[in-house]
């Protein structure tokens, strides 16, 4: 996971400067979108083990990411098929009589192969869902037989570590969202009651707007830098002191 973290950094870096020179409007990154170099520091692996094991139509958590979150995403074993739809806005002028959002969702499938790098850019999270769908029949994989292993990189911030983050009335860090549903608060951040989305739980209901600058940093950042810099200063030498 960590070797390959390195080739994953370099092809991401790469992307990402692409697509801002070539698709983003002026050439510029996005606001709130970070300006650094895209580091990843924390990984997580699924397994898809046979081909009914998938996972529905979501967007990632941004609550330690931050806004305009890339993600590094490495498919290794059984090919499968990655879908996306974009998100729209419940009162879009896209619905159709019945009331459904089908046809303008659209929906977007894209064949992840063995070995496969997939990036989700900075307007991922927010503008779109994505998932795994069920496969009727896979080809097995040489080495991971029926199974698919996937390995997503990702950077969480120091400054929303939940050391700094809002807590709710419960007491426990909220969670960041982005607002989709209504035209008017399309695109805006929220802090919300983590326990709002425990399923069969009834959270405090919390709600704050959350507030970031244009390079995606929270308010309380220079405060956060400053502490996490000391517990470094902080920390025993792991090496051999010099006699
Ligand atoms: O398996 C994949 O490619 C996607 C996994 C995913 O969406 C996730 O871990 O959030
Ligand atoms: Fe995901």
């Amino acid at each position: 996971m960590r070797k390959a973290s390195v080739p994953v950094e370099e092809a991401v870096n790469r992307e990402i400067t692409r697509r801002i020179r070539d698709f983003y409007p002026g050439g510029r990154k996005l606001k709130y979108q970070s300006p650094k170099p895209w580091e990843p520091n924390t990984s997580f692996v699924n397994c898809y083990d046979g081909p009914k094991e998938n996972v529905g139509y979501h967007s990632d958590q941004l609550t330690y990411l931050g806004p305009r979150a890339v993600i590094g995403s490495l498919s290794l074993g059984v090919a499968r098929e990655f879908r996306v739809r974009k998100i729209l806005a419940e009162d879009d002028e896209h619905r159709k009589d019945d009331g459904s959002l089908a046809d303008a969702q659209g929906q977007i499938s894209i064949h992840l192969p063995h070995n496969s790098l997939l990036i989700m850019h900075a307007e991922m999270q927010e503008e779109w869902k994505h998932s795994i769908a069920p496969a009727l029949a896979i080809d097995p994989h040489p080495l991971a037989g029926n199974r698919r292993l996937n390995i997503t990189y990702r950077c969480y911030k120091a400054n929303l570590h939940p050391n700094f983050t809002p807590k709710c009335e419960c007491g426990v860090p909220t969670v960041l969202r982005c607002a989709t549903r209504r035209k008017e608060s399309r695109g805006r951040y929220m802090w919300m009651c983590h326990t709002n989305y425990v399923p069969g739980e009834k959270g405090c209901g919390y709600f704050q707007w959350a507030e970031f600058d244009d390079d995606g940093d929270p308010p309380w950042a220079a405060k956060a830098k400053a502490m996490v810099k000391t517990q470094q200063e902080a920390k025993p030498h792991n090496g051999k002191d010099a006699d």
